[in-house]
């Protein structure tokens, strides 16, 4: 029946404002309303129809994707859409493209690390999208080892040129998004050689297609890798394959913050780290860490939604059967995914002001935050796509049975998400990057420098190395700075313990590469450290909204408890608690899960997402699953007909042969 709210009841139940939560997820006013007003837009463009996706081929996904953003682009200059705008109009026309890596990554990387006069000729070009680029520095041979990259860019002081060249296969440019099929030019990776020396990897601006007839300029080898994983899924995007043959480019083209080379040839150094050349990493590692609260909440939605209209066992009396939402191992599973899509929306908040102010402070020359913010976008980035990857299978199976239809939506976004564990940095890798500023840190106690920033607590490492939790009955839980102690404790002794160890070791590096497992352990528990305390600093904010910061607070509790009861191993081992401490955790964990059961509908209402962009039956605002289900079925392409195509040659000899048989 159209128009029935199949949900009220439990929309009925919320004890907390959702209009002011919905502010509280956005981040501020201004976020929801525009939110609100370009989500709207997209969702009643017929153009950005997506049901269709699974269905499509290859060649018709992509073409569909060109269509969709060509699009995009018309209605961002139609309506004259502010940066901010026609981000959102992207983000919830809800398909990768090209357009993501021209916007999200070469843009940035030209602004990060090209000149004032490079930003001056390059980026009015890119910002009317009259050139189209991608970010090429992943080789067949090498992607988390960028040092090890083999492209090379020789420069020729006869003409004033780069000569950018693949000297093997594995020098191969291999994965970048938009490359394949789209881009006009690329952010090219390459090692500078001036002088017949070798300076390591520095960013290119090369021209790959003609700009009048789309053909690869001479010398380049270019095309898209092939199919990837899922139906439809990423492969809207043309991932490429780039080779060079001695292509030339201008010495201009060399992006030349960080380093320059002469006319004559020298190579010369700014006074700014080298790193930076890895800068646009750390941006885009930031906005993986938002996109991973998004992607968690729209699973989250889906599984809420429809845990609260599935029925299975209980029915007495004939009355209705028991909701999946009540049963315990329902929720135990359930909100701690709902904790975490909170908990990595408000770090990714944060997150955006540590990367804002640093760059702020480059600005002005000061590079004295550069490791915390790396070691941060890097960790985050890892701790939240990986939790983000494994909560949205989690809501799968949630689901039941119907969640592995692809009108749940749950494949897709599944298949779509889980490149995210690898691409911008492989999460293991990166781990062992936080784990090796961990480790610098350790070695610094005592030397008089102070840890700063989220690694503070490590000034109090002689303490934390020895406190007692106090935690003797299940609501002492409840107290953030109980909480937090136990959180730097197990963080600190983690770090401490691996530093030990590697004292042992003659060679550090060899230490390190032995005791790669635990590194990657402590950093996860100073990861997780860092999610728990931007929690329980947000709720330490002026919240208004009746009722919104105390269910912020069950949330913030539940994800904090929910992670110390799965990492009791570390907890209870390193003696920051102990097993009957455990116990009143979980105790607690339940008793959080009642409180926060009639306000699970409403919580997940207020990420505000339109049927359009959540794009699952399962998911529905208004919970009328089993009508729509059923119709989505008739829809199918095999539904075209009664009797399917191939039944004459395939179905009818078989029967007709098991019908000789039986007569006989
Ligand atoms: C694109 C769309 C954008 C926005 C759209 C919206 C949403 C986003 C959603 C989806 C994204 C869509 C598509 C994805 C597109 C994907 C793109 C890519 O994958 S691009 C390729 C990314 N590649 C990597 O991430 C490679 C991983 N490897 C590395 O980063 C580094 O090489 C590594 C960190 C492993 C360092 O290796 P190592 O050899 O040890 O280091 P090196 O000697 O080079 O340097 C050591 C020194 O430098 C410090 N350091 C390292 N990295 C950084 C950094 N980024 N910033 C600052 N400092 C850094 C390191 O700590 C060390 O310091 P010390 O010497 O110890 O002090
Ligand atoms: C969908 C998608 C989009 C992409 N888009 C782009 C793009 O636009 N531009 C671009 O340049 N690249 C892009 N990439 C490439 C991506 O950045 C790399 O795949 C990523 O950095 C991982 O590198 P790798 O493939 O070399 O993995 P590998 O490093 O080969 O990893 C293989 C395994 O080895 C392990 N491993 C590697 N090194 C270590 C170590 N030191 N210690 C312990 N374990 C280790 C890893 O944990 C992993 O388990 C994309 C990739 C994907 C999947």
């Amino acid at each position: 029946m159209a128009g029935v709210d199949y949900l009220a009841d439990e929309r009925n139940k919320a004890e907390f404002d959702v209009n002011e939560m919905k502010i509280v997820w956005a981040g501020s006013r201004h976020a929801f309303e525009l939110s609100d007003r370009i989500s709207r837009l997209v969702a009643s463009d017929p153009a950005f129809r997506k049901d269709n996706r699974p269905m499509l081929s290859r060649k018709e996904l992509f073409k569909n994707t060109l269509r969709k953003t060509a699009h995009a682009w018309k209605r961002i200059n139609e309506l004259r859409l502010t940066e901010e705008e026609a981000n959102k109009l992207r983000f919830y026309v809800d398909e990768p493209a090209f357009a993501d890596l021209h916007w999200g990554m070469f843009v940035p990387a030209i602004k990060g690390q090209g000149t004032d006069e490079q930003h001056q000729k390059w980026l009015p070009l890119a910002y009317k999208m009259q050139i189209i680029g991608c970010y090429a520095q992943t080789e067949l041979g090498h992607g988390s080892n960028v040092q090890g990259l083999e492209t090379t860019a020789t420069f020729d002081p006869q003409t004033d040129e780069f000569i950018i060249h693949s000297p093997t296969l594995t020098s191969s440019k291999w994965w970048p998004g938009g490359l394949g099929k789209v881009s006009t030019h690329a952010v090219v990776y390459a090692r500078l050689i001036t002088d017949g020396k070798d300076h390591g990897v520095h960013g290119f601006i090369v021209q790959l297609r003609s700009l009048d007839d789309h053909s690869p300029l001479p010398g380049i080898i270019v095309g898209d890798i092939g199919m990837k994983f899922g139906n439809g899924a990423y492969n809207t995007m043309d991932n490429g394959v780039l080779r060079f043959d001695h292509v030339r480019i201008p010495r201009n083209q060399m992006l030349m913050r960080v380093s320059q080379v002469t006319r004559e040839g020298k190579y010369k150094q700014s006074n700014v780290p080298r790193q930076l050349v890895y800068g646009t990493m750390v941006y885009v590692r930031q906005v993986i860490v938002s996109d991973a609260s998004y992607a968690l909440s729209r699973a989250v939605c889906i599984a809420t939604r429809y845990s609260c209209v599935r029925r299975q066992f209980g029915s007495q009396n004939g009355g209705a059967e028991t909701q999946v939402i009540d049963y315990k191992t329902q929720q135990n599973r359930l909100f701690p995914l709902l904790a975490s899509a909170y908990a990595f929306r408000f770090v990714s908040e944060w997150l955006k002001w540590l990367y804002t102010d640093v760059m702020q402070r480059l600005q002005a020359n000061d590079f004295s935050t550069l490791p915390e913010a790396h070691a941060c976008t890097a960790g985050l980035k890892s701790l939240t796509t990986s939790a983000t990857a494994d909560g949205i299978e989690e809501c799968r199976k949630l689901c039941g049975g119907h969640g592995y239809l692809c009108s749940s939506g749950l494949p897709e976004l599944f298949a779509v998400y889980v490149p995210a564990c690898t691409y911008e940095g492989d999460n293991t890798v990166l781990l062992l990057q936080v784990a090796r500023f961990l480790m610098k840190t350790v070695s610094q106690l005592g030397s008089g420098k102070k840890p700063v920033g989220t690694i503070s607590y490590m000034e109090q490492a002689e303490h934390l190395m020895k406190c007692r939790c106090e935690v003797q009955r299940a609501e002492d839980w409840l107290k953030p700075s109980v909480i937090l102690e136990v959180f730097e404790a197990r963080a600190t002794r983690m770090s401490v313990a691996c530093a030990q160890n590697l004292s042992k070791f003659a060679n550090p590096e060899e230490g390190f590469s032995e005791l790669l497992a635990d590194l990657v352990e402590a950093a996860i528990a100073h990861c997780q450290l860092i999610v728990v305390s931007k929690f329980i600093e947000k709720l330490r904010q002026d919240i208004p909204g009746k009722g919104v910061k105390q269910v912020l607070g069950m949330l913030c509790n539940i994800y904090a408890l929910h992670i110390l009861h799965k990492n009791l191993g570390d907890f209870v081992s390193t003696g920051c608690i102990t097993s009957k401490q455990a116990s009143l955790a979980n105790e607690q964990l339940r008793s959080l899960y009642s409180q926060v059961r009639p306000n699970a509908v409403a919580l997940v209402d207020s990420f505000n997402y339109t049927d359009h962009f959540l794009g699952s039956v399962l998911g529905r605002y208004d919970g009328n699953v089993y009508p729509n289900l059923y119709e989505e079925a008739w829809k199918d392409p095999l539904n075209d007909s009664v009797v399917p195509d191939g039944y004459h040659e395939y179905i009818r000899p078989i029967l007709k042969q098991q019908l000789r048989t039986a007569r006989l």
